[in-house]
């Protein structure tokens, strides 16, 4: 029995809108997930995030293993209470963040080994140990089973090497996690570029068995391009009446061509990072509000987009922004997390109402315009 029924409402080609009904709430995809790596969406409030309308958030095991570690969480009534957030959240297995932040770090057949990026204590991480913190002390509504996932361009033995590693301890993920009434676990494929690599992946964890299935391995270099070429067939391997999360992606030109080949979540940094960093996205294309063209200009950012942020001259956030004031921070990740939960309801309803087709030509005809 799976724990968490995902009930697809509508579709337009390959595109699919639906509900993932979840013991904390229901999630309507597509959907994006703002990342909240250590407990914090950085630079807001759970409430102002909350306000955007997005349905859940992402937690992250390797950051939150080493502070404010594990036991401690668990202590602290599990990562929903210790932040204050009572929506879902899916957290990462680690095994990706161990590979891109931490410092030494050992991949063998057992365990991941690495050196906090912190203060360089030893860590060992299994693929039972990520469950045990994913799904036992922090709590996470959905569970990623632990991966290795290759960078790009990878030599195609390299790619299969992690490949069929990752199915070995997506099994022992599978293992440890069990089944549970109200908590999910997600098998991850991998396989990078190679279409038969990504088919083996796809077909050995529909054998094991997961509640959702991640498209792992993109947005790690290799372009929206070789990304589209990638989503052109990986997404239909995995099976249809389960949902489908595509990790990392991504700008807003992503979301939309993923979506196209049926993709339902994601998750990206973007719009908190570019938004730390004075990027604002509108339905005309991203805006760099540290450009002096900005000084003066008197009118809002995105009438269309529902945020404080609307209440602000660009002239304002230009000026926050050349003075590297925390409010600056503060708006423009609102402003972007509200941009792109407007995306994805706009696309599901565009799903909805048959004219998905239509929006992806005036999207691409606006949204570049910029
Ligand atoms: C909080 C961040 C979640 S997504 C991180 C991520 C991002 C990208 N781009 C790929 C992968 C991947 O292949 N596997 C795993 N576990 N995670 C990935």
């Amino acid at each position: 029995m799976m724990p968490f029924p995902f009930e697809i409402s509508a579709t337009e080609g390959r595109a699919r809108t639906g509900v993932l009904k979840t013991a904390r709430g229901d999630i309507r995809t597509p959907a994006f997930m703002p990342v909240g790596t250590a407990a914090t969406v950085k630079a807001m409030t759970v409430d102002q995030v909350k306000a955007t309308g997005a349905d859940i958030i992402l937690g992250n095991t390797y950051h939150l293993m080493l502070r404010p570690g594990p036991e401690r969480m668990e202590r602290l009534g599990g990562l929903h209470k210790f932040m204050g957030w009572d929506k879902p959240i899916l957290t990462d297995s680690g095994g990706f963040q161990v590979m891109s932040l931490a410092g030494i770090s050992k991949v063998k057949e057992e365990a991941v080994t690495f050196s906090s990026h912190i203060d360089g204590s030893k860590h060992v991480l299994t693929p039972e140990r990520s469950i045990e913190i994913q799904a036992d002390r922090i709590g996470a509504d959905i569970s990623m089973q632990l991966d290795q996932c290759v960078s790009w361009p990878a030599e195609r033995d390299a790619a299969q090497k992690a490949m069929e590693l990752s199915i070995r301890w997506g099994a022992r993920s599978k293992a440890r996690f069990g089944e549970r009434e109200h908590q999910a676990l997600f098998g991850i494929q991998q396989g990078s570029t190679f279409e038969d690599l990504r088919r083996q992946s796809s077909d050995q964890l529909q054998e094991i068995g997961f509640d959702g299935y991640a498209i792992g391995g993109l947005a790690v270099g290799e372009g929206h391009q070789a990304m589209c070429e990638v989503l052109d067939y990986a997404p239909e391997m995995l099976p249809a009446d389960r949902p489908r999360y595509l990790m990392g992606v991504g700008k807003p030109i992503d979301l939309v061509e993923a979506v196209w080949r049926g993709v339902d979540m994601f998750d990206c940094v973007l719009p908190t990072r570019a938004g730390r960093h004075g990027q604002a996205w509108t339905w005309d294309g991203p805006l760099n509000l540290k450009n002096a063209r900005f000084a003066e200009d008197q009118n809002p950012l995105d009438p269309a987009i529902d945020g404080p942020s609307s209440q602000y001259s660009k002239a304002y956030l230009h000026h926050l922004i050349r003075a590297d004031e925390i409010l600056g921070k503060v708006l423009l990740s609102w402003h972007n997390i509200a941009f792109y939960q407007a995306l994805t309801a706009a696309m599901r309803a565009a799903i909805s109402e048959g004219r998905f087709e239509q929006f992806r030509r005036d999207f691409h005809a606006r949204h570049t315009s910029n």
